[in-house]
């Protein structure tokens, strides 16, 4: 990894004392590397949005230490945090612009408390809008912009001072999945052609899975799980992490199909992990045949993550018992294998 442009390091925020304490976030030590798509994803009040709010000095740690390109911005005083702050892009779920200011006075606001003149500001915001694709709606009111446009609004305008690092809370959780990804190519983009750190909180491991690099996955204020996203998919430890990954995929059966399943299809029903390096579907297929059992395809998915192949798929076995028994135990020794005994024993 190279140099972290982000470090926590044994980071608590607690909101409030006594009994009604909030601990917000608790005992998080992390690195983001310059140049890097770091995700942090998690339920209602896992504690995501005080933990960014922790890197640009928002929030105050209340222990730990919080450092930002190699300045301690837990030990700031908001008078030494504007620079830090100037250097950290934000975008919101509502992208948070003016209505009465027209998209180019949108993006041109943080240069103008920036102090650039007229001419500059105009050169930069043009050179924005054509980055974010919208040099023809310069004129336009947020209002008559759809929500994918004001979101590139708000990104055009987080870039406007040219941030080394981009904090985006939710930025894609009021948009529909077609302009949710349009955004998230656009902050592929940023990444990619302007060297931005980003550090996207979601809900929605789908967004992790199009965009992360790494994620750190947290529940009750911890950092339960972090890791690359294709290792964090393929070997959740946790069972957050495990539904985030199902609600992501849908490769997996829910009791409901796999009791239809059953009633439709004669033999053994199981699920078989298919991954990269190990349990690709033709492994599987030769591991099945090698040993006389026929395994029919009912259900399933395998996707992408950073561009390797992960998902399942759901057999019906048929054969000899010993032979499938035979058959699942080679499995197990290249993949995971998740069998059904409810199922067997209602039939
Ligand atoms: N200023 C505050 N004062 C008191 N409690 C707070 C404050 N900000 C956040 N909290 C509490 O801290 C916990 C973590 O909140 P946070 O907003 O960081 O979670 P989150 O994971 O971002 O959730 P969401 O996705 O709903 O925004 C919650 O219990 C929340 O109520």
């Amino acid at each position: 990894m190279s140099s972290p442009i982000i470090r926590l390091d044994g980071v608590h925020k607690v909101f409030g004392d006594g009994p009604g304490a909030v601990r917000a976030v608790e005992d998080v030590t992390l690195e983001i590397a310059q140049g890097e798509i770091f995700g942090v994803i998690g339920y209602s009040g896992a504690g995501k949005s005080t933990l960014v709010r922790l890197v640009n000095g928002l929030e105050r740690a209340t222990a730990g230490t919080v450092v930002v390109d190699g300045r301690t911005v837990s030990a700031m005083t908001e008078k030494q945090l504007r620079p830090v702050r100037a250097d950290i892009g934000m975008i919101f779920q509502q992208f948070n612009l003016f209505s009465a200011k027209s998209v180019a006075e949108n993006i041109a606001y943080p240069l103008r408390v920036a102090g650039w003149d007229k001419d500059r500001r105009r050169e930069r915001v043009a050179e924005l809008l054509r980055f974010v694709g919208l040099a023809d709606k310069a004129a336009a009111r947020p209002a008559e912009l759809s929500g994918g446009q004001k979101q590139r609004v708000g990104i055009a305008r987080a870039l406007a001072s040219s941030p080394k690092i981009l904090l985006a809370d939710e930025s894609t959780s009021a948009l529909d999945p077609e302009t949710t990804r349009d955004v998230l190519s656009l902050l592929r983009r940023v990444n990619a052609e302007l060297g931005v750190t980003i550090v996207v909180i979601t809900h929605e491991m789908d967004v992790v899975k199009y965009l992360c690099d790494r994620v750190a996955v947290m529940e009750g204020g911890r950092v339960v799980e972090l890791g690359s996203v294709y290792d964090v998919f393929s070997h959740p430890t946790q069972e957050a992490t495990r539904r985030f990954v199902g609600t992501s995929l849908r490769d997996r059966p829910t009791p409901d199909v796999l009791a239809r399943l059953a009633a439709s299809h004669p033999g053994t029903l199981v699920t078989v992990g298919v991954q990269e390096d190990h349990g690709s579907s033709a492994q599987i297929m030769r591991t099945l045949a090698a040993n006389a059992v026929d395994g029919a395809i009912v259900y399933g998915g395998i996707t992408e993550i950073g561009e390797r192949p992960f998902g399942s798929l759901t057999l019906a076995l048929t054969g000899e018992p010993a032979a499938i028994e035979a058959a699942l135990a080679e499995l197990r020794h290249f993949t995971t294998v998740q069998e059904y005994p409810e199922l067997e024993a209602t039939r």
